[in-house]
């Protein structure tokens, strides 16, 4: 039995004062057990967030970090700086980041290897266009991102990551994929997972659905039999939100 994970990935929203309010409203309000919750916020934010939700169950994560070490890289950031934070998952490979700031299957696997080194459970994240769905491309496209974040990776290491199955046209654009859809696709997904690394990896590795998906349609998506959560933007922003959208949760 894989235990949901509910991840609010905040993208650039929200500065330090912004994350502390929310944390506390978060805190206050949270009462459901049996559901990883996972807040992923913009670096700035991250320490203030640790502060806040320390002693509870809310876990931190960043929405992306570099795959070396150390080094002359400026403007980045490396696993172990976001482990002193107390850190503990990333967002790998979103496709914000394939889109806008070229990120290849190629530098998505080379962050999973090392953040799983320093500690860090990546949540990388595949899916497709809408033209590539259109073309009937879905399976492909996702197997071949899939496929390429793992390489070189162990079986172990796989089963505790966690991926993000998100159609890019069902991100911010309230056209939510329906979950019987998003069911084949995460299935199509973890038989993948099953082909490289064995089936007990592939029965313990958490796959979330992410895309529009808000406190009203999260229930949908979790009565789904490979569905393990969601990966959340919009309706993570507000403390109440995100907690119905914990509570959703669940229905598993
Ligand atoms: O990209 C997403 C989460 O990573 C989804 O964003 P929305 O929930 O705002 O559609």
């Amino acid at each position: 039995m894989r235990t949901p994970i509910i991840a609010g990935n905040w993208k650039m929203f929200k500065t330090m004062a912004e994350a502390r309010a929310f944390a506390q409203e978060a805190k206050a309000g949270n009462h459901t057990s049996g559901v990883q919750k996972v807040i992923c916020a913009p670096f700035t934010a991250l320490a203030a967030l640790k502060e806040e939700l320390a002693g509870t169950d809310i876990a931190i994560g960043a929405q992306n970090m570099h795959f070396e070490e150390q080094g002359a890289y400026t403007g980045e950031i490396s696993a172990s700086m976001l482990k002193e934070i107390g850190v503990e998952y990333v967002v790998l490979g979103h496709s914000e980041r394939r889109q806008y700031f070229n990120e290849t299957d190629e530098t998505v696997n080379k962050k999973v290897v090392a953040a799983l080194a320093a500690g860090l459970v990546p949540i990388v994240c595949v899916g497709e266009s809408l033209e590539q769905r259109e073309a009937g491309e879905t399976a492909d496209v996702v197997r071949t991102q899939t496929e390429g974040a793992f390489a070189g990776v162990n079986a172990a290491q796989v089963a505790d990551t966690v991926i993000a199955y998100e159609p890019i046209w069902a991100i911010g654009t309230g056209k939510s994929s329906t979950a019987e859809d998003a069911n084949e696709t995460i299935a199509i997904i973890r038989s993948v997972i099953g082909e490289r690394f064995g089936q007990a990896t592939a029965e313990k590795v958490r796959i979330q659905y992410g895309g529009s998906v808000k406190p009203e349609n999260i229930a949908s998506y979790m009565a789904q039999p490979d569905i393990d959560g969601a990966l959340v933007g919009g309706a993570s922003l507000v403390a109440d939100s995100y907690l119905q959208l914990v509570a959703g949760a669940t229905s598993r």
